[in-house]
């Protein structure tokens, strides 16, 4: 609990999927946990009041000319541990790469001291990126889990975290798998763990890391501590050829039915990647209330194939991004944004330049800049059902700093050319982490200086 806190400035937020809201010398106030009391624009009857009232009270920050605040972003798909293997081990299939690359570094978080340094860097690395929500994978480790959760908390990122569950000894090689025991106990000794910490701030989400992973058993029992503890869910679901076949052949369906029949699909839950799923597997999803990870730089890289978003928006699927780090070799959901849009466009046009433009492509598949922002922002809050990602009463005042002017920045304005809408696009398109001054959380300054 601290004090309450008011904001005025320019705001830039997308309420609905598709549409984008400027808010000029607008007063946004906050209760004392951070939570959006009223957003009250200069003609407002009370704004005069309120923003003298706010001032003499010493609650009011007045954001600098020229800038622009954001709703920080939501990462729906973070593997905390290959925060380290960042921009390495992008050449091979997801199978070779998780056996040579990722299950090794993925072990040595066994030592606490490792993990610190890692976790460390990570959380510091999103939160000056502008991700002020995290919803991580961490490992096995019950010890470095635990660390991880002890570091957004004392960093003030908001985070949902996994211990990740993986007892199948035909997947998991000897030095990287646990007992099914240990995967269930484990995961309920750590949704304690989160809970005792009574915080907000700090979630815990049941993590089967993925079919092939994971035993039966296991996707049983986690199912039912999901179901029993009222948590969150997170797991890839058909993310490449060989994944999506892997279930194909060992379950006789696809990993959505599967998931569903484990009873790991519900509100709560979240699908990274869902690239391969049919029509009727997206209506499943849509009838669960389920959300979607997309990936867009991760899945160039190991997918074989672009998620058919667009489908997903129309049938009214909740879908965010995530970086996948480390499938995706970039910490920054602007990079994704960017790549939501492109690839999106890839599935449009089709890329092979022999078919005839009629036959090459997904007509329809293409979204523009202003559906990757609320993706980026509400829309992950959304499918996390978080009440963050935009500027609106009873949601936490989360957001980020964009200040163009920024020495080292990479976003050029144009004050009599740019309109509103065109400062924001340009901003999707070119801000970089220079740009980010300032990155709040519950409306607490957690990177930059008041
Ligand atoms: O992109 C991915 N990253 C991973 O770590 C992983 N594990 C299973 N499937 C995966 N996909």
């Amino acid at each position: 609990m601290t004090t309450p806190r008011s904001f005025k400035g320019t705001f830039f937020h997308a309420p609905v999927c598709g549409g984008i809201e400027v808010l000029r010398d607008t007063l946004i106030r906050c209760d004392a946990e951070g939570r959006i009391l009223e957003v009250l624009r200069p003609d407002a009857p009370t704004y005069a009041e309120a923003l003298s009232e706010e001032r003499v009270a010493g609650r009011l920050e007045t954001l600098p000319e020229g800038t622009y605040a954001l709703p920080g972003f939501c990462d729906l798909h973070i593997h905390a541990p290959q925060w380290l293997q960042l921009g390495k081990a992008l050449d091979v299939p997801l199978e070779v790469w998780l056996q040579k690359h990722t299950f090794p570094l993925e072990a040595r978080y066994a030592d606490l001291s490792f993990a610190r340094r890692a976790y460390e860097g990570l959380v510091d690395d999103l939160l000056s990126n502008g991700t002020t929500t995290a919803l991580y994978f961490a490992t096995q480790h019950q010890d470095a889990t635990r660390l991880l959760a002890d570091i957004c908390l004392t960093k003030g990122q908001r985070a949902l975290i996994g211990k990740v569950a993986m007892d199948n000894p035909e997947q998991c090689p000897d030095f990287y798998v646990e007992s099914t025991d240990a995967a269930l106990r484990g995961t309920k000794a750590f949704i304690d763990h989160v809970r005792s910490l009574n915080s907000d701030l700090i979630k815990p989400v049941v993590t089967p890391r993925f079919i092939a992973s994971c035993t039966d058993a296991a996707l049983e029992g986690l199912g039912d501590i999901a179901r029993r503890c009222g948590c969150h869910v997170q797991t890839h679901c058909s993310e490449s050829d060989w994944e999506h076949n892997y279930v194909l052949d060992r379950h006789g369906r696809e990993d959505t039915d599967s998931l569903d029949r484990f009873g790991l699909l519900t509100r709560h839950t979240v699908l990274a990647h869902a690239n391969f799923i049919s029509d009727a597997n997206m209506q499943t999803i849509h009838d669960r209330g389920a959300g979607v990870a997309h990936c867009p730089l991760s899945n160039y890289y190991f997918s074989n194939a672009v998620f058919p978003l667009k489908r997903a928006l129309e049938k009214g699927v909740r879908v965010g991004l995530g970086t996948d780090i480390s499938g995706g070799p970039s910490a920054s959901i602007y990079d994704n944004m960017r790549w939501a849009v492109a690839s999106s466009r890839a599935l449009h046009d089709g890329v092979d330049a022999r078919l005839h433009w009629d036959n090459r492509g997904i007509r329809d598949s293409q979204i523009d800049w202003r559906t990757a922002f609320y993706l980026a922002t509400k829309g992950g809050a959304e499918a996390l059902d978080l009440p963050v990602g935009s500027f609106e009463p009873g949601r936490y005042f989360d957001a980020q700093l964009i200040d163009p002017q920024a020495p080292t920045g990479t976003i050029r304005l144009m004050d009599d050319l740019d309109s509103d809408a065109d400062v924001l696009q340009k901003i999707v398109y070119t801000a970089s982490k220079a740009n980010i001054a300032r990155v709040w959380v519950a409306a607490q300054c957690v990177v930059g200086s008041v």
